[in-house]
């Protein structure tokens, strides 16, 4: 990939935010966190039972914080319509460089629809990865808006993600995924909600249901590390991006991320907790079990190698390999 790239964004046209769909999909259950309730009486001990829920039934939460209009005009972060809209634009002018349509998928000749591009923190041990011109005034933003120990070197990251429709009968041959099912590799994940369906979560009756689109809303789902650390208390969830529904099939597919990953040099092994002892999910300290450390760092990468460094996205549901003693399945059935 080159370490800069040049566009012009002035010639582009406007991105306007989809409609949601009609159809009845089969949504799923997931708690909508909202700190505007913060404040009131008990309302912190409410929020805090409904996250408790939701971290350990569906893995997955949408946070959803409602500003006053005096709140908003002092806002400073991106706004996710304008950071979409940028995002569109640069999608449809530079798609080589975005990376979609490189990889055949399930032994197919069909390609990959998806294109990305990851932001790395905005420090000296990262300024060799690549960059992109377009995103240079934003960077001060960015880096404000990315903060998870901002200073130390680690694989957290913000991704701007666009999806491309595919033809019904090209879909049909690669069973409509346009994301296999797969859980998050770091700790937490975080999504701009936007208004084409196609992320489902499976439930743990094992039915595939539809993440629902929160207007202004940020999908959290718990990542495998924050499952490695609290020893399976939180859930690292399956979930998948399928085909959307008819009235949205033709849309460009945006998503707005930002991936929290554990520190470089952390063992994500299970953290000392009076509670996951008290619940038996880990043994007292003596009678630990001791296995082989595994950083953050070596978890992710290993991952990601597993999961993306191919020539092809081949069916891989069953498959396993192992970081350090742990097995892993980087595709789920
Ligand atoms: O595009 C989406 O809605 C989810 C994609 C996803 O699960 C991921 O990139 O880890
Ligand atoms: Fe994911």
């Amino acid at each position: 990939m080159p370490s800069a790239i040049h566009s012009d964004s002035s010639k582009l046209p406007a991105w306007e935010r989809p409609a949601e769909t009609t159809h009845e999909l089969p949504w799923a259950e997931i708690a909508v966190i909202d700190l505007s309730s913060l404040d009131e009486p008990g309302g912190k001990e409410k929020l805090a039972e409904e996250l408790r829920d939701a971290v350990q039934t569906t893995g997955f939460f949408i946070l959803l914080r409602r500003f006053s209009t005096f709140h908003r005009k002092k806002e400073t972060s991106p706004s996710c319509d304008v950071i979409l809209e940028k995002e569109i634009t640069l999608g449809t002018e530079r798609a080589k460089q975005f990376q979609s349509g490189e990889k055949k998928v399930m032994g197919t000749e069909v390609l990959d629809n998806v294109e990305s591009w990851n932001f790395p923190k905005y420090i000296p041990e990262l300024a060799h990865e690549p960059h992109h011109d377009f995103f240079e005034r934003f960077e001060a933003e960015i880096e404000d808006f990315s903060k998870h120990e901002y200073s130390s070197k680690s694989e957290d990251h913000l991704r701007y993600m666009i999806y491309r429709p595919r033809s019904e009968s090209q879909d049909a041959l690669v069973d409509n995924s346009w994301s296999r099912a797969h859980t998050d590799f770091g700790s937490l994940t975080l999504l701009w909600s936007q208004n084409v369906a196609g992320l489902q979560i499976k439930t743990k009756e094992g039915e595939w249901k539809y993440v629902p689109a929160v207007d202004g809303g940020i999908i959290c789902n718990v990542g495998d590390a924050m499952q490695f650390w609290s020893a399976g208390y939180l859930k690292s969830t399956i979930h998948r991006v399928t085909r959307p529904p008819p009235d949205q099939d033709h849309i460009h597919r945006l998503g707005l991320f930002y991936f929290v990953r554990p520190g470089n040099e952390v063992d994500i092994a299970p953290a000392p907790s009076p509670l996951l002892e008290r619940l038996g999910l880990v043994k007292g300290t003596q009678n630990g079990e001791v296995r082989k450390k595994v950083t953050g760092l070596q978890y992710v990468r290993e991952r990601v190698r597993d999961y993306h460094d191919h020539t092809d996205y081949e069916d891989r549901r069953g498959k396993t390999f192992k970081v350090g003693d742990l097995e892993i399945e980087d595709e789920a059935a």
